[in-house]
């Protein structure tokens, strides 16, 4: 605030483990700078934090993946870190059992976020993680998560499909028989990486409707999927155990927070709402 104040101008990181008050800290300064009536924008990018989690490079080297951290940037060096340490989700209406059951969780993340498990290593560890914590990689749990979700939600369910097809705006398929690839096909196809919801818990909000081109060179044409970011889903993330790939529920406040599942569920009834004026919209279009 105060290089604003003194229109100094600076560039800070803040830096903070889930639940430790980074959007409440955005959103505090955003209102009292805008109280003062200066100008706020806020934008959102994804900086992977370079400890726990490392840039997705397709096909890059070791050396590749370093060198797309943030810390490895020029501007880096320019930047005031700041660290946020204590988790102030623990404090908002939860029961004693459930603030200890965050606690344990928050301190074992924390552990092996500081390199306390297992002793001091050379970048390798062996971390066990509690079977309950575990589901395996398959769409089999991913639908099974998501239907748990939907069947929380009152009244009767509707399904928009995504409006998926094959991109021709720049590839040359004259050789190419378009038709085999029908929007059946096309939907059955899984790109990894989903869009994630949230931050806007509790308010109404309307949803863009975007065509996402995965850049995915494995597949021998370009997928236009138009899809609307409403499926409920937690933020997940890969390790690999045992040779096995395993998805770790990183982030399980969603559904430890009943009041926090109720907001969740008015905005995606909202959602809903306004899936179905769009998709309306798009068939008129069509029509047309
Ligand atoms: N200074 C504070 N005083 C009171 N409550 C706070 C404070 N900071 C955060 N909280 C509350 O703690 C909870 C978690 O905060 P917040 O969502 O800002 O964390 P976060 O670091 O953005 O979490 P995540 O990385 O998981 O998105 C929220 O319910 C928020 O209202």
């Amino acid at each position: 605030m105060e290089v604003v104040d003194k229109d100094k101008g600076g560039m800070f990181f803040v830096y903070g483990y889930g639940g430790t008050g980074k959007t409440y800290l955005y959103k505090t300064m955003s209102v009292a700078l805008r109280s003062q009536g200066e100008l706020v924008l806020n934008v959102a990018s994804s900086a992977a934090d370079s400890e726990l989690i490392l840039p997705v490079i397709p096909n890059g080297s070791r050396q590749d993946v370093v060198h797309a951290t943030i810390n490895d940037s020029s501007l880096w060096e320019h930047f005031t870190v700041m660290k946020l340490t204590v988790n102030m989700r623990l404090g908002s209406g939860t029961t004693e059992c459930e603030r200890k059951e965050i606690q344990d969780f928050a301190d074992w993340i924390l552990d092996i976020g500081n390199r306390n498990i297992n002793g001091k290593n050379d970048g390798e560890s062996t971390i066990e993680f509690p079977d309950k914590m575990l589901i395996p990689e398959s769409d089999d749990h991913v639908d099974m998560i998501n239907e748990r979700m939907h069947s929380l939600i009152p009244g009767e369910e509707k399904i928009y499909e995504s409006l998926n097809s094959v991109s021709v705006a720049d590839a040359d398929y004259t050789n190419f028989n378009l038709d085999l690839y029908t929007t059946d096909f096309l939907n059955t196809i899984r790109m990894s990486g989903k869009i994630i919801s949230g931050g806007k818990v509790g308010t109404i909000s309307a949803i863009p409707c975007m065509v996402i081109t995965p850049s995915d060179n494995k597949m021998p044409f370009k997928l236009n999927r138009r899809q609307y970011p409403v499926q409920f889903w937690l933020m997940i993330r890969n390790y690999k155990l045992n040779d096995q790939e395993k998805v770790v529920v990183a982030q399980q406040e969603i559904v430890q927070d009943q009041e926090e599942v109720v907001m969740v569920q008015e905005e995606f009834v909202q959602e809903k709402v306004d899936l179905a004026q769009d998709e309306e919209e798009l068939v008129e279009e069509e029509e047309e």
